[in-house]
């Protein structure tokens, strides 16, 4: 594959920022990629690693000169990332970022972006619980999605040029509404993780009384909880700060779907049980049989593979 862009600047050197410096790097996708994070200590971690060709001290001096910078910190600190590039950026350069909510993204960002530059919100579905210089890796985005919300009236070239990034870092692209994207996530990632946060709190609560069986013999779905609950505190501090409205309305509707269980449960419903989850198992056979979950087992989709 063939350079896209002569000068991309990475603020934030962390798993999403690392990968895509690994995915442009083996692919050629760059000229010369320059990087910036706020600690010493992750800059220092950057260089001895070789993540980019230059690790600058400062954000202005990182994104001298680019074509393409990339926003990618916590989401509480896009705004004040952009006011401090935004003096240094070049006329004509593109700003994207990688942040789980949108809107309250582009409320902070947008106002700081000069005219002649091209700013372009964007969201990568993909992420691991690890974080940091050392996180990334090239094949992180490969078959994944990766949405872009831009806002009506952004030049259509520089939209193309960067999908055309995120395809040759393997990626698949869709375009959505900011305000829509935060609704889906909030179903798709932002509740669920509270929920995972919440049921490792559970069960550390018992675990003081069940001499650490819990953990023990915990099977998988309890195991991917966990996985997810060791997730970044900041990163995951900030989504729910600025996705309120959308993860407190899902959250309200899952509650009321437990009460409904629970009371279920305490009736002795078993229909109305069995009912629910025959419901659920439609759904996920759905999902499969669609060929939207790239992870999943085959279940004889495919003439010879392995079930
Ligand atoms: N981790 C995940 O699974 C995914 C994360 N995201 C989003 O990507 C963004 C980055 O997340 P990760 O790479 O996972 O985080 P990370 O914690 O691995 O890296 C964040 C980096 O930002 C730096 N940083 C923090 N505040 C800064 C500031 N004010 N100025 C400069 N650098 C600063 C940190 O030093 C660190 O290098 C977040 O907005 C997150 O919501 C998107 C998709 C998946
Ligand atoms: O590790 C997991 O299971 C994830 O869900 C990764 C993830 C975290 C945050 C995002 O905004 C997108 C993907």
């Amino acid at each position: 594959m063939s350079l896209i862009y002569n000068r991309v600047a990475l603020i934030g050197l962390g798993l999403i920022a690392g990968s895509m410096a690994h995915a442009m790097r083996e692919s050629g996708l760059a000229g010369e990629i320059t990087g910036h994070a706020r600690s010493e200590a992750t800059r220092d971690t950057a260089r001895e690693i070789g993540l980019c060709d230059r690790i600058c001290d400062s954000a202005a001096e990182a994104v001298a000169g680019a074509d393409l910078v990339v926003l990618a910190v916590p989401v509480g600190a896009m705004g004040d990332v952009a006011a401090e590039i935004a003096p240094h950026l070049a006329p004509g350069a593109t700003v994207t970022d990688v942040g789980s909510v949108k809107q309250a993204v582009i409320d902070a960002v947008g106002p700081h972006i000069p005219d002649g530059v091209h700013f372009i919100p964007g969201h990568p579905l993909a992420g691991t619980e690890h974080s940091g210089p050392r996180a990334g890796f090239a094949s992180l985005f490969r078959n994944r999605w990766w949405l872009l919300t831009p806002l009506p009236g952004t030049d259509p070239g520089a939209v193309d040029r960067l999908s055309g990034l995120i395809a040759a870092m393997g990626a698949k692209t869709d375009r959505m509404e900011p305000g829509h994207h935060d609704l889906v996530l909030a179903v798709t990632s932002h509740a669920p993780h509270l929920i995972a946060y919440t049921m490792v709190g559970v069960a550390d609560h018992l675990r003081r009384v069940t001499d650490e069986e819990v953990i023990q013999y915990s099977a998988a779905g309890f195991r991917d909880f966990t996985r997810i609950a060791a997730s970044d505190p900041t990163m995951w501090r900030d989504v729910f700060l600025h996705n309120k409205e959308a993860t407190l309305d899902i959250l309200g509707r899952f509650t009321e779907e437990l009460f409904v269980l629970q009371r279920a449960i305490r009736m002795g419903d078993g229909e109305q049980l069995f009912d629910y989850f025959s419901r659920t198992r439609a759904i996920r056979r759905g999902i499969i049989e669609a060929g939207q979950d790239t992870d999943a087992p085959d279940f004889g989709r495919t003439p010879g593979a392995r079930p």
